[in-house]
């Protein structure tokens, strides 16, 4: 059975003279994979805190199955802080059966559980180390950890992969995908675009404290309009550019990306390259998530 949802309903934050926070709207739904995308300062870890309910807005609402966050679904809630707040002299083990039972399972229930994530993270071999003298990947995955030992009923994690080497990252995308599998509502930000598209349902991408897409990385790169990838190794520098509803998007010698505007008709482009002698690939393709990233934070600063 689906989890509730986590609805962040018209968020409104500021530090001082500055506006972290402008009206954020959007709905992770249980069950689902919610990548949260936008530079450095847009405000991803300031909604997530204030999502989590460790930080206070100044308007709006956040709602989990339609409720306001109380202090007992905050305990129901996983957390990943993006200063990992770990106990950096307690032994792996501890630490997660410590923090277990302080979400309020039994010293039972705490040690399987604890044992549990410690296998499935790979730490075994770790378990009885202090946390301080583990690699910073293997830090994080006692983080993980951490955010799951008391099975949450929803999952929050800023910047997750960040620091992982390629083994790591698939262990995380995995455990996510099963929680999400689970039911469980998960919200992660992260810088890693492309794995947010492969990984990720749906995306926000923030820019400067306003949600400024939202939607599958489908609605969002169809949004961004269709790409030909055109291979004509004898057509000159810019043989593209004068024609009507096309843009340059990258040109190489024999490689060029171009971007459409919606009416525009592709068998002109081809003609336009077949004038200029054979035609080795002429393909449509959607923008990755990082082209519609760059475009869409391009508007302003942030
Ligand atoms: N405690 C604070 N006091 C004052 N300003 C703050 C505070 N925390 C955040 N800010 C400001 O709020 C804005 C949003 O910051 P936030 O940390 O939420 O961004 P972010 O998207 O998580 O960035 P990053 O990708 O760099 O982690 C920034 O302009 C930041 O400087």
């Amino acid at each position: 059975m689906p989890m509730p949802d986590l609805e962040i309903d018209r968020v409104s934050k500021r530090y001082g003279q500055v506006t972290a926070l402008d009206n954020v709207s959007f709905e992770v739904r249980g069950g689902e994979l919610f990548g949260f995308v936008g530079s450095n300062g847009a405000g991803k870890t300031t909604t997530m805190r204030i999502a989590l309910g460790v930080l206070a807005a100044d308007a709006g609402e956040v709602r989990f199955g339609g409720q306001p966050i109380t202090p007992e679904t905050r305990s129901r809630i996983g957390y990943m802080p993006e200063e990992r707040g770990l106990y950096p002299k307690m032994k792996v083990l501890d630490q997660l059966v410590y923090l277990a039972e302080l979400h309020g399972l039994s010293t039972n229930a705490a040690h399987k559980s604890a044992e549990n994530w410690i296998t499935r993270l790979g730490l075994a071999e770790r378990r009885l180390d202090e946390v301080q003298k583990l690699s910073l990947g293997n830090q994080q995955r006692v983080q993980l950890a951490a955010a799951l030992v008391h099975g949450p009923a929803m999952l929050v994690l800023d910047e997750p992969f960040s620091g992982l080497d390629p083994l790591a990252v698939d262990v995380m995308s995995d455990v996510l995908r099963d929680q999400a599998a689970a039911g469980v509502p998960v919200v992660f930000s992260s810088h890693q675009l492309d794995l947010v598209e492969r990984l990720c349902d749906r995306i926000g991408i923030i820019r400067s404290g306003r949600m400024v897409a939202c939607g599958t990385v489908d609605e969002l790169t169809a949004e961004a309009g269709t790409q030909l990838v055109v291979s004509a190794p004898n057509a000159p520098a810019g043989w593209a550019k004068e024609i009507p509803g096309v843009r340059i998007i990258n040109e190489e010698p024999s490689r060029t990306v171009l971007a459409l505007e919606p009416d525009v008709d592709d068998q002109v482009v081809l003609n336009a390259a077949l004038a200029s002698g054979p035609v080795r690939e002429f393909s449509r393709r959607r923008p990755s998530l990082a082209e519609v990233f760059r475009t869409t934070v391009s508007g302003g600063n942030t």
